[in-house]
């Protein structure tokens, strides 16, 4: 192995036996010449290399085999076949505190922790003040560690971790738990060990988390690696190929490999400086993208008890008034929503608002204020119409509505009733949630010359 590189993955693959009763693996341990299980390939032919001193991210949805990876790098799983080259001392944040044994306290733990990982009882008396202070779990470093709460031995195995003399740290961000306060410390830690030259794996549903952290990343989907190269670029791709349409998702998978399978895997083919940025270029036919309808996205939202007028219908119209929920970034639709009122009321104000997936309002609007509403009669139906532009980042996105009288209480509200996923567009460059539209300019001077890029 070039002795640049930390990690070399060669054609990785696991195959996970699956029994489907307890007794059909007693049975395959008995009678060898059949089969009593069924085979799940969680990894198929994974390659890539890491070179010393980057961060690489691994990106992928639920299940596709991200932990499984992790875990065969950090040699806690066997591989079905494959190699794997390491080329320094792991550390890795996975399953942290499985190694404990609850019954000695936290102070011996740190002891034992340290003897799996290979550090004498001297080495560990050097470290020992410096990971009781990361944990910072007060006197309960004298306690049998099943006194402890999760959050607590979780602690102290990430501070056992982190403390100790490495090379390269292995991260499954899941398991970044506890408080606000113990994450940042984490966080900043991480940030510490790349600087100091450290080569980080790190695992995260958060694009934006692996853009901010890593160098590279790594694009796995269904046991399969899809695609390697410049982190923000494969997060692009990564968003894209999640908020895609059921039926584009094939044909967008099979652009995206065909990227990772038309480029030389070798690790010189994915140097961040020089022209080789651009084997991850989109090739020319990518799929642009339209609004559309899925019927498979549809959310169950909450209607509110009517006081008198109830919402009956409604949905998002693009330009040429035909039905959506996959929505293009900064293109101009209608929510639109209809309300019968078996009342009559005075100063009506109809309402909607936008929000996240976590349940952050993002923005609405009322078709007027208190005091100067509709007056409503009974048995009508309104037509109510929102004209927006979507100027939100690819993601899933949930409309409510709202009807509120003269005392600014709501009549009917439905919340959470149609769910959109925003789509990728091609160019987008923003972060986050919201687009603002920013632009960017970049200015490289030397001393005689101004070139605007
Ligand atoms: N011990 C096991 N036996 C059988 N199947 C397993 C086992 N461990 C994992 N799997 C399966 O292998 C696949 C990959 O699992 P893995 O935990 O690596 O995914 P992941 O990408 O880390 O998922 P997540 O983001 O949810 O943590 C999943 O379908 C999972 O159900």
């Amino acid at each position: 192995m070039n002795s640049d590189v930390a990690i070399s993955v060669e054609n990785i693959s696991k195959c996970y036996k699956i029994y489907n009763k307890p007794q059909d693996r007693l049975k395959q341990g008995l009678f060898r010449g059949r089969k009593y299980y069924r085979e799940f390939w969680a990894l198929r032919n994974v390659s890539f290399e890491v070179k010393k001193g980057e961060t690489i991210g691994i990106v992928g949805k639920n299940g596709s085999g991200k932990s499984t990876l992790l875990q065969i790098i950090a040699k806690t799983l066997a591989p079905t076949s494959g190699n794997i080259k390491v080329n320094g001392r792991v550390a890795a944040l996975l399953e942290l505190g499985s190694g404990f044994n609850p019954e000695f306290t936290g102070r011996d733990n740190i002891y034992l922790n340290g003897s799996i990982l290979g550090f004498s009882q001297e080495e560990m008396d050097d470290l020992y003040n410096s990971i009781v202070s990361f944990a910072d779990i007060g006197d309960f470093i004298d306690q049998p560690v099943k006194t402890y709460s999760s959050g607590m031995t979780v602690r102290l195995a990430f501070a056992v971790q982190v403390m100790v003399p490495k090379e390269i740290l292995i991260v499954d961000e899941a398991l970044a738990v506890g408080d606000e306060l113990f994450q940042r410390k984490c966080y900043a830690k991480l940030e510490e060990f790349k600087q100091q030259g450290g080569t980080v794996l790190f695992v995260s549903h958060s694009g934006s988390t692996v853009v901010q952290l890593c160098d590279r990343a790594v694009f796995i989907d269904g046991g399969e690696c899809l695609l390697v190269g410049l982190s923000k670029r494969v997060v692009n791709l990564y968003q894209k190929f999640i908020h895609a349409p059921i039926e584009k998702k094939q044909q967008l998978r099979d652009e995206i490999k065909s990227i990772l399978s038309s480029t030389n895997l070798q690790s010189d083919s994915f140097e961040v400086e020089g022209n080789k940025i651009s084997i991850i270029d989109q090739p020319s036919s990518m799929i642009e993208l339209e609004a559309a309808y899925d019927p498979h996205f549809i959310f169950q939202g909450t209607i509110y008890e009517s006081k008198g007028a109830n919402i009956v219908s409604c949905e998002i119209l693009d330009s040429s008034a035909k039905k959506v929920n996959l929505l293009v970034s900064r293109e101009t639709y209608t929510w639109t929503y209809l309300v019968e009122f078996q009342k009559s009321f005075n100063d009506v104000q109809f309402g909607m608002l936008i929000k996240s997936e976590s349940g952050l309002e993002l923005g609405g609007a009322v078709s007027s204020w208190l005091g100067k509403g509709l007056l409503i009669k009974e048995n009508t139906l309104v037509k109510v119409e929102f004209n927006f532009t979507a100027n939100l980042l690819p993601g899933s996105y949930f409309l409510n509505c709202g009807v509120m009288d003269d005392s600014g209480t709501y009549i009917t509200r439905a919340v959470d009733m149609y769910a959109f996923k925003v789509l990728h567009r091609e160019g987008l460059l923003g972060t986050a949630i919201v687009d603002f539209h920013i632009e960017n300019k970049i200015t490289i001077s030397d001393l005689e010359n101004e070139i605007n890029v």
